[in-house]
C-alpha cells in the first residue's frame, strides 16, 4: 500500500511524534512523516525527527514574522510544499489562525490531554485535576476555528487517584495517547471517515 505523506507540528518533547514514527518504522502505520515542523527551536521533537531519518525538519520561529497568520502562512507553505496530505499536531501549543484552518480544513488533527468537551485549551490537566474528576484521558480530533471543539476521532481514558500531582496524572495519560494517536492516524489512513453533524463515523465495521 502506497504511504500517505503526513506533517507532524510539534512544540516540545515529541513523544506523540516518536510513537508515531516508531509505528511508521515497524510497519504499523501506512504513513510517511515527510516533515516536522516546530515553532520552538529547542523542542527535543526536532531531535527526534532528525535521528529518525525525517527528511526535512524545519524550526519556524514565531519572531521571524508580524504576527499569528503570518507565521501560519510560512508553515502552510512549507505543507503545500511537500504535498503533505493530513497535519498532525503533537503537543503543538499555538492555536491555529482562521486562515490555516481553512486552507487545510478536515486534514489537521490532534491530540489533547482531556476527555473532551471538558478541559479544552493549553492547560487541560491540571484543569482536571483542580476540578476533582475522577476519571480523565485524552482525544484525537479533527482541528478547526473552535480551540478543541472539532470533531472528535478516539478516546481513551484513564483513572485519576487521589495523590496524583499533575505530572503522574500527566504521565499516565500519555501511556494512553500513545496507544490512540498511531492507532488513530492508522483507521484515518487504511479505513477512512465521515462526518455526520459532529459525530465521525468511521467506514469499517466496529
Ligand atoms: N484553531 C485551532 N488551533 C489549535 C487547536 C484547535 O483545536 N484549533 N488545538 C491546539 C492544541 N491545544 C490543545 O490541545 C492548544 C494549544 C495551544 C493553546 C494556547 O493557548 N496557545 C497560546 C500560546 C500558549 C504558549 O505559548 O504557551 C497561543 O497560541 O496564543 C491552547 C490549546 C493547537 N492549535
Ligand atoms: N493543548 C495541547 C496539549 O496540551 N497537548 C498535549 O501536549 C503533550 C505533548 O506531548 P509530547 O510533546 O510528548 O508529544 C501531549 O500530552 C498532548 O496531549
Amino acid at each position: 500500500m502506497s504511504s500517505t505523506s503526513i506533517a507532524v507540528m510539534a512544540s516540545g518533547r515529541g513523544t506523540n511524534l516518536k510513537v508515531i514514527l516508531d509505528a511508521v518504522k515497524a510497519g504499523d502505520c501506512p504513513v510517511d512523516v515527510s516533515l516536522v515542523i516546530a515553532d520552538k527551536g529547542d523542542a527535543e521533537a526536532l531531535n527526534i525527527a532528525r535521528i529518525a531519518g525525517v527528511e526535512h525538519v524545519v524550526h519556524v520561529n514565531p519572531k521571524d514574522y508580524s504576527g499569528r497568520e503570518q507565521f501560519d502562512a510560512e508553515c502552510a507553505d512549507l505543507l503545500d510544499k511537500h504535498g503533505c496530505q493530513w497535519i498532525v499536531l503533537a503537543g503543538y501549543m499555538r492555536i491555529l489562525s482562521s486562515a490555516f484552518v481553512r486552507r487545510f480544513r478536515g486534514r489537521i488533527i490532534n491530540i489533547h490531554p482531556s476527555i473532551l468537551p471538558a478541559f479544552a485549551g493549553a492547560k487541560a490537566v491540571e484543569d482536571a485535576l483542580l476540578y476533582g474528576v475522577k476519571v480523565s484521558g485524552c482525544t484525537v480530533h479533527l482541528v478547526d476555528e473552535v480551540l478543541d471543539g472539532g470533531a472528535i476521532l478516539a478516546q481513551a481514558i484513564v483513572p485519576v487517584f487521589d495523590d496524583d500531582t499533575r505530572d503522574t496524572l500527566h504521565a499516565r495519560i500519555q501511556i494512553e495517547e500513545h496507544k490512540i494517536y498511531p492507532a488513530t492516524l492508522k483507521r484515518m489512513v487504511e479505513e477512512g471517515f465521515s462526518i455526520e453533524g459532529r459525530r465521525v463515523i468511521w467506514a469499517g465495521k466496529q
